[in-house]
């Protein structure tokens, strides 16, 4: 069964059209990054994906729930970070995600064996008694991925989560999201840095509001470094 399933999805602001036909499915188990330069129209799909915008142009399933039809159950199976960092600084790592398990409906017990998984699966358990301020970047990162995981989701969207960090904290947050992936979890991530990418990765090109490629990594490469295969499909083609 398609654990992400994204159908002729086409959104537009206005007159501009941000997306075009968009159309994918992937399956759990795998790490698949969406790749786009500026522009592309990644946003506005994350958009779409966890409802912040509707369109009634295709359709998307999450965990076999249609998203117009039925929102709750479709949302409930999907962990998001967004781009922009939603922590409140002033509270422990602990109380934030305590904080977001609540309104997940977790309490109790259940709530702390959720919230001592999710930062175990981070390597953040022994940071948990610290206000969120005083963690780097590329730890705050990791705590807002740990929440993400606190409802035990299929699918887990990211989006450009590297954006402001270090090479390090970068390198580190991109293998342990591989990682999450191999354990079952489908992982969408989107970026416009090729070396986030493995070659084993499956991977979307998204340019100007339309799919250009859809398939691993590798094979998107054809035997030269991605990034050049990137370039090559990206560039030549005149903006909107
Ligand atoms: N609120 C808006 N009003 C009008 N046009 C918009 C709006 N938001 C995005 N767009 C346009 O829609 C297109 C897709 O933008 P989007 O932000 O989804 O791309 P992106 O791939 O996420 O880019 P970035 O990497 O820069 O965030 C762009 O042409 C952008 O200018």
């Amino acid at each position: 069964m398609t654990t992400l399933g994204v159908h002729d999805v086409t959104y537009r602001y206005g007159v501009r059209t941000a997306l075009d036909g968009v159309s994918f499915d992937l399956d759990s188990g795998r790490f698949c990054a969406l790749l786009g330069p500026n522009g592309a129209g990644k946003s506005t799909l994350f958009s779409l994906m966890t409802r912040l915008l509707v369109t009634d142009q295709g359709a998307i399933s999450i965990a076999g729930f249609d998203l117009e039809r039925e929102p709750r159950a479709a949302l409930a199976r999907m962990g998001v970070v967004f781009q922009q960092q939603t922590l409140d600084l002033d509270m422990t790592v602990t109380q934030n995600l305590r904080y977001f398990a609540a309104l997940q409906g977790l309490s109790g017990k259940r709530a702390q064996k959720s919230i001592d998984a999710a930062l175990d699966r981070l390597e953040m358990r022994e940071r948990s008694g610290e206000k969120a301020r005083a963690l780097n970047g590329g730890h705050r990162r990791r705590m807002e991925i740990a929440r993400a995981l606190i409802h035990d989701p299929t699918v887990l969207l990211l989006d450009e989560p590297t954006v402001g960090l270090d090479t390090g904290s970068r390198q580190a947050i991109t293998a342990h999201v591989h990682d999450l992936a191999d354990t079952g979890l489908l992982v969408f991530w989107a970026t416009h840095l090729v070396d986030e990418i493995r070659d084993t990765d499956d991977v979307v090109v998204l340019h100007q509001g339309k799919v250009l490629a859809h398939d691993r990594a590798r094979n998107i490469a054809a035997g030269k470094p991605l990034v050049d295969a990137f370039i090559a499909m990206t560039s030549g083609q005149s903006e909107q």
